[in-house]
């Protein structure tokens, strides 16, 4: 109990396993589903402290609440962190030698063994955790290309990726199927994940890789889960494989710049770390965890600590995240709005939802995206990130101010004209006021 408290008081937390908190009760969401006792069928032991819910005190000693979707949580973080493995696994694969794993969507965007791999795991074990009856999912990737009869090669591949990552659901605190998953298993753990969203009820959100072309370049990718309620998101994991969990952000962002002028990426693997990051709504807030590897030393229980946006407020202080693709977002636009605004740094262009995890860790300040005219965000790209940033103290808005609308379905409908992500209230307004000054200009 004493180390709890100490712990706590250094923001940093760890779980204990299972025989340190058997027993303790009260303010303790100790979960020990069993096989026999039906669904759920995974096996748990978590402790809150591993899920990151707000504190109580009892019998003096500091202590987690459970919080309300601590299951889910528990169940989310472990999921990613298998999946984060899978990715790191695939991407050591992929760079430079295997182009049969990639494939071109009909709008000439990347889908890989790794986007259907971690789909197929996320929806099977939450499946098996929560029923496959009582689960929505909304995910980015469907079978269509798998299921073509010149596919069969690409879909052994997955099958192996996910039989493998399955394999070592133990490790991560859960259990993988009695027997190898068969193709049609796969297939339709993938298009099981076919809800629509919607104002009402309860549905996962998973993009499987978000930042695909940042994967398949070696650079940095995140995979996204978020738990949707009535509209509203609950729940938020974002795994960043490439993401050290410490300070190394600056030796990225040099190596960025070797990228930039066309020095070759670093070699894959060579990020030696990467984190999960998680935040359940209301919570205020975020937290941080490594990564558990496959055949790495970590197992669960992981590990975890708060995380917080940063408290620079001053423009010329500030850093900016951007898309790198300037088909993704108009960069000559955001270029003139950093200057109007006193931004002084050169924008952090980075892949992927990696942009909202270095916001909710005070690694930058901003995030800012205007896709062209006619693109419809989908909500995939953004649910996890956005709550985490919340949660971790930031906002976030589309640029007239208003919350994104995560209930229309899988779009963001009704978004003024763009994202804007702010560590804090003084940068957020200074951007907006300064869109509102620029856009008509701008779009002429
Ligand atoms: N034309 C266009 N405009 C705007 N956004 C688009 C566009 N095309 C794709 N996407 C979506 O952007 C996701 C990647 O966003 P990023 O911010 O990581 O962009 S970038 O890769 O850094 O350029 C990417 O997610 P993934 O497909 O999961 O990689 C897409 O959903
Ligand atoms: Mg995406
Ligand atoms: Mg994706
Ligand atoms: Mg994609």
């Amino acid at each position: 109990m004493l180390l709890y408290s100490a712990t706590r008081l250094t923001h940093y937390h760890f779980s204990f396993p299972p025989r340190f908190y058997g027993g303790v009760t009260d303010g303790f969401c100790l979960l020990r589903w069993s096989e026999n006792v039906g669904t759920p069928k995974a096996s748990l032991n978590l402790s809150p402290r591993e899920v990151g819910l707000p504190s109580k005190t009892h019998q003096g000693c500091t202590m987690e609440a459970p919080g309300r979707y601590s299951e889910e949580l528990g169940v989310a973080v472990r999921v990613v962190q298998m999946a984060c493995s899978l990715c790191q696994r695939v991407q050591e694969g992929l760079v430079g030698n295997n182009a049969e794993q990639v494939k071109s969507k009909e709008d000439d965007s990347p889908v890989t063994v790794a986007d259907w791999s971690v789909q197929a795991t996320v929806s099977w074990v939450l499946s098996e955790c929560f029923g496959s009856e009582s689960i929505a999912i909304i995910a980015e990737e469907d079978v269509q290309t798998l299921s073509q009869a010149d596919s069969a090669g690409l879909l052994d591949s997955v099958v192996n990726t996910v039989n493998e990552c399955l394999a070592q659901a133990p490790k991560f605190g859960l259990r993988g199927p009695v027997k190898a998953l068969g193709s049609c298993d796969i297939l339709k753990a993938i298009s099981r994940c076919n809800s629509s969203g919607g104002p009402k009820g309860r549905y996962w959100v998973l993009d499987p890789v978000d930042g695909t072309l940042g994967f398949v370049r070696g650079d940095q990718y995140a995979v996204a889960l978020a738990l949707i309620e009535d509209g509203e998101v609950v729940l938020g994991v974002l795994g960043c494989p490439n993401y050290p969990m410490k300070k190394e952000w600056l030796d990225y962002h040099h190596r960025y710049y070797r990228i930039m002028s066309n020095l070759s990426p670093p070699a894959p693997g060579s990020w030696h770390k990467g984190c999960v990051i998680y935040a359940e709504k209301g919570t205020g807030e975020a937290w941080m965890q490594p990564l558990i590897h496959y055949q790495g030393r970590l197992e669960w229980p992981n590990s975890a600590r708060v995380v917080q946006v940063s408290s620079v407020d001053d423009p010329a202080l500030a850093t900016f995240c951007e898309p790198v693709e300037k088909a993704n977002s108009r960069h000559s636009f955001t270029a003139g709005l950093a200057n109007s605004v006193g931004l002084r740094r050169q924008p952090l262009r980075v892949y992927s939802m990696v942009k909202y995890a270095a916001i909710a860790r005070g690694d930058a300040e901003i995030f800012m995206k205007f896709a062209r005219a006619g693109y419809r965000e989908k909500i995939w790209d953004h649910a996890a990130g956005v709550l985490i940033i919340q949660e971790a103290g930031g906002m976030v808005t589309d640029a007239g101010g208003r919350p994104l609308d995560f209930s229309k379905g899988i779009y963001l409908e009704g978004l003024d004209r763009g994202i804007i992500a702010c560590s804090g209230a003084i940068l957020h307004q200074k951007i907006l006021k300064s869109v509102d000054d620029s856009w008509d200009s701008s779009s002429l």
